[in-house]
């Protein structure tokens, strides 16, 4: 059915695991550069080691060897081979796999997966005569390509976009709206947790992009690895499903710098130095459902709240840098807190200057977003930077792509959003223009697929 184009399927569990927002550090994600294993590129049979490592050596040669994963860190030797072509050698980048499903983790990959160089959000809405039956066929579908993708490997019938690319980190997330229950005549096990969010004060949300049936995301750092998933995943909901909306975005390129950093937004911040960390305690309790929850299908799954916010960057970028750094908390250069320290340094948010106001002042965003201004809630950001060229008053149509990850949504996003709406700084600077809320369930069982046991249970 498919062709093996990055060494055989990755079994191992994470190696380096890394935090979302900073690529070090922390838990998560399970990305393993994919294993020694190199497939002749006219029969499918593995070469000999001898010959496999001559080829690639010079393939190396030619590249140029900085990065490419020949006896690193993990002891990786990846290549890909193209139908007919040579061989070619894979860099870090190219040869990292994020499995589907670990062998002990409960949850879906891209919640905890370091963030992606490329990103796609996508809403589908099911076709007017599909059933529970029809959703549970396409998410069957939908999970095996996943797999077959994220492991690099590719369908017989294929375009080749992503032939010679590797996994590249690619994960394919799958999520629930609201109105799935509806159509597939579930409405009595749709959980509290996904009635429709409040409206804010500063939304401006445009339905037609909000919302829908089934909700994918799909992260690599290989751009056209991500476009080709994408494309995987639309051919598979033919007839069963159709486009509702779809969103672009993008991140640093991984390994862009010689240490990891935790990632820039457009308008210049460090974003993602105070997302809850794997390894804090309370970490699954906040981000993923619970082991004993009522719904019995969304254990160890998550709700995913997605906000297309643009940035209003001509009025930011007529803000002086101290401006700025007022309106958030925290210094643009390094992400340290206004009251010192380094970007790990806990904000002192009872510090007052000389002229007796407070150093992070009450409205700075990081004030009123953090766990002490809401009752302890917090929630996991892995956003995605957005750009969809400019609008017809020549201002970038660009933003953020903001996905935050949260067991329970009332108690974490609306919560912070609330407030946020009440005196935010930052808040006449963004506008929301779409929103959706997603159930992301626990990643499939062995043989099966995400969502079965709700929709065969
Ligand atoms: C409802 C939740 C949030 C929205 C919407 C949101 C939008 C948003 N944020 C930034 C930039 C930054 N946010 C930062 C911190 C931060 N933001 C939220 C929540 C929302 N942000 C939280 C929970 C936090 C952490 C607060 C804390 O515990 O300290 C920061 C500071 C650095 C950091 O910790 O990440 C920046 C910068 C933008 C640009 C934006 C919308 C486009
Ligand atoms: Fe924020």
């Amino acid at each position: 059915m498919s062709k093996q184009t990055s060494g055989k399927k990755a079994t191992q569990k994470a190696t380096g695991k890394r935090n979302p927002g900073t690529r070090t550090g922390g838990q998560g994600g399970g990305r393993v550069p994919a294993p020694a294993a190199v497939p002749a590129p006219e029969t499918g049979a593995s070469l000999a080691p001898e010959l496999s490592r001559r080829r690639l050596l010079g393939t190396v040669g030619a590249a140029g060897a900085a990065g490419l994963v020949v006896g690193g860190a993990g002891g990786a030797l990846a290549v890909t081979a193209a139908q007919d072509a040579a061989p070619t050698a894979l860099t870090s980048i190219g040869s990292t796999e994020v499995a589907f499903r670990e062998a002990r983790a409960t949850h879906q990959a891209g919640i905890t997966t370091p963030l992606q160089a490329t990103g796609h959000l996508v809403a589908f809405d099911l076709a007017p005569d599909a059933d529970r039956k029809t959703a549970a066929a396409l998410l069957r579908r939908w999970s095996r390509t996943a797999e077959e993708l994220m492991a690099g490997r590719t369908p017989d019938a294929d375009t080749g976009v992503a032939l010679d690319a590797g996994p590249s980190s690619l994960t394919v997330t799958f999520g629930l709206g609201h109105s799935f229950f509806d159509r597939t005549g579930l409405t009595k096990r749709r959980p509290v947790q996904l009635d429709p969010l409040p409206d804010f004060s500063a939304d401006a949300l445009d339905p037609g992009r909000s919302n829908g049936d089934l909700w994918i995301q799909i992260g690599a750092d290989d751009a056209l690895v991500a476009f080709h998933a994408l494309r995987a995943l639309q051919k598979d909901a033919a007839g069963s499903a159709r486009l509702r909306w779809q969103m672009n975005g993008f991140n640093r390129t991984p390994g862009a710098t010689a240490q990891p950093r935790t990632a820039r937004n457009l308008m210049g911040q460090i974003d993602g130095t105070n997302n809850p960390k794997p390894s804090d305690k309370d970490f699954d309790e906040r981000i993923f459902v619970a082991r004993d929850a009522d719904q019995a299908w969304m254990r160890g799954g998550s709700y995913a709240v997605v906000r297309r916010i643009r940035m209003l960057l001509d009025d930011w970028e007529k803000r002086s840098r101290h401006e700025q750094e007022k309106v958030i908390g925290r210094r643009k250069d390094n992400g340290a807190p206004l009251t010192g320290g380094s970007e790990t340094t806990p904000m002192r948010l009872d510090a007052t200057g000389s002229d007796g106001l407070p150093v992070i002042p009450a409205n700075a965003h990081a004030r009123i977003a953090a766990p002490a201004s809401n009752q302890g809630a917090a929630l996991l950001r892995r956003p995605f930077s957005f750009h969809d060229g400019f609008r017809e008053d020549g201002a970038p149509d660009a933003g953020l792509l903001f996905v935050c990850w949260q067991a329970d949504p009332l108690r974490a996003f609306t919560q912070i959003q609330r407030k946020l709406d009440r005196g935010d700084a930052l808040s006449p600077f963004l506008r929301h223009e779409a929103s959706g809320l997603f159930a992301v369930p626990p990643a499939a069982e062995p043989g099966g697929y995400v969502g079965r046991p709700l929709l065969e249970g």
